[in-house]
């Protein structure tokens, strides 16, 4: 069977999902789209034979051609969207944030809670990455022992110029926040955010950040977020155990050695380092829900508690103090919640 899949939202990484579900995955066709911007929606459909152009997300949702919703517009529209996809009983993969308040994603939480059943997947695609997935391998193995920290790095090498000082937070970090949650199996109980010397580079923003953030079984991790490194997008990660350390292995397929210097290219942006995990995370989204399954990757609850800890981050940036998260209880819909199955 091919899922018929209906895009919101015809932006960058709107298109980028189109295209990998059109020309690289199986099992799936996209047959409806929209974004407020009716142009460049217009012109995304034209390449799409036999698509629909909606006038509105809610049109799309309700159109009987699509058996699923992706969501990919930007964050402040996504709860409208996946709450209405819920009540449209349609399983809606919606990329990161869920919604960009706590608030927001709890109230997807109970929509889907009242449901029944789970419809909803969040685009936290590091869960996907073949690195991720063996270094995370390597952790649970026991080999370096029980981990004590996490450093990370999150480079960009630029940001939009819409990009504002908490999206350092909300839009980048959020991303770590969920991938530490996988990565420890546990939650995170409290954020802090230390603030060093402003880069030349970062104009009106803070930038860099370090986000300190507290495991619940006492684990630390550090991430570095620097938004315009300029050299490319770089993306570190080490957990150090009580035996050993692990890291992020260097992803270049080649080593050019050349003028007494040895180099490795740094990839561009998030698509070229994530090409591949986004490939795998929505082909195992489509496989998932395809039958009639649920979908396995990051829930609505997953959503919610990286909200959770993103606002604490937001408030710890603010006051410069150690925040709390404080989470709701978990339903028992998503019991073991933070794990993707393999
Ligand atoms: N998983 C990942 O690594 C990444 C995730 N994202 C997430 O994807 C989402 C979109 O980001 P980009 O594609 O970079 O932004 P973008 O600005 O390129 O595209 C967003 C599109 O949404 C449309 N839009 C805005 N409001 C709308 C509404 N009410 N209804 C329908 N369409 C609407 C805009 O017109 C625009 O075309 C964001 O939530 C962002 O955080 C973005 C980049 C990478
Ligand atoms: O999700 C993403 C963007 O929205 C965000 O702005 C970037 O900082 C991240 O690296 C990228 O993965």
């Amino acid at each position: 069977m091919t899922l018929r899949v209906g895009v919101i939202g015809t932006g960058m990484i709107g298109r980028d999902h189109i295209r990998r579900m059109t020309t690289v995955l199986a099992g799936v066709a996209v047959t409806a789209v929209t974004d407020v911007d009716v142009a460049t929606a217009k012109k995304v459909a034209e390449g799409l034979p036999g698509a629909v152009l909606h006038a509105t997300g809610e049109d799309l949702i309700a159109d009987p051609a699509v058996d699923a919703v992706v969501v990919c517009s930007w964050g402040p529209t996504h709860e409208q969207y996946v709450l209405g996809s819920i009540a449209a009983g349609k399983p809606v993969f919606c990329e990161k944030p869920l919604a960009t308040t706590q608030d927001a994603c709890r109230r997807i939480v109970e929509a889907e809670v009242a449901a029944g059943r789970r419809l909803v997947q969040v685009g936290y695609m590091r869960r996907y990455d073949a690195a991720y997935r063996a270094l995370k391998e390597v952790v649970d193995s026991g080999q370096i022992g029980n981990p004590l920290m996490m450093h990370c790095a999150h480079r960009n090498a630029d940001v939009p110029s819409f990009y504002e000082k908490e999206s350092a937070i909300t839009d980048t970090a959020v991303h770590e926040i969920d991938m530490v949650r996988w990565m420890f199996g546990e939650e995170i109980t409290a954020a802090r955010v230390l603030i060093p010397r402003k880069s030349r580079n970062g104009g009106p923003l803070q930038d860099p950040l370090l986000l300190i953030l507290e495991m619940a079984g006492g684990a630390l991790v550090d991430v570095e977020i620097s938004v315009n490194i300029r050299y490319g997008y770089d993306i570190r990660g080490e957990v150090v155990g009580e035996d050993g350390t692990a890291a992020l292995g260097d992803l270049s397929p080649v080593l050019v050695r050349s003028a007494g210097q040895a180099a490795t290219p740094v990839p561009v942006d998030w698509r070229e380092r994530f090409l591949r995990a986004y490939d795998v995370e929505i082909q195992e989204w489509v496989d998932s829900i395809a039958g009639g399954g649920v979908p396995l990757g990051p829930s609505a609850w997953d959503g919610y508690a990286a909200a959770a800890v993103s606002d604490s981050g937001v408030e710890a940036l603010r006051t410069g103090t150690r925040v709390p998260v404080t989470l709701a209880p978990r339903p028992a819909l998503y019991d073991a919640a933070v794990e993707v199955p393999r």
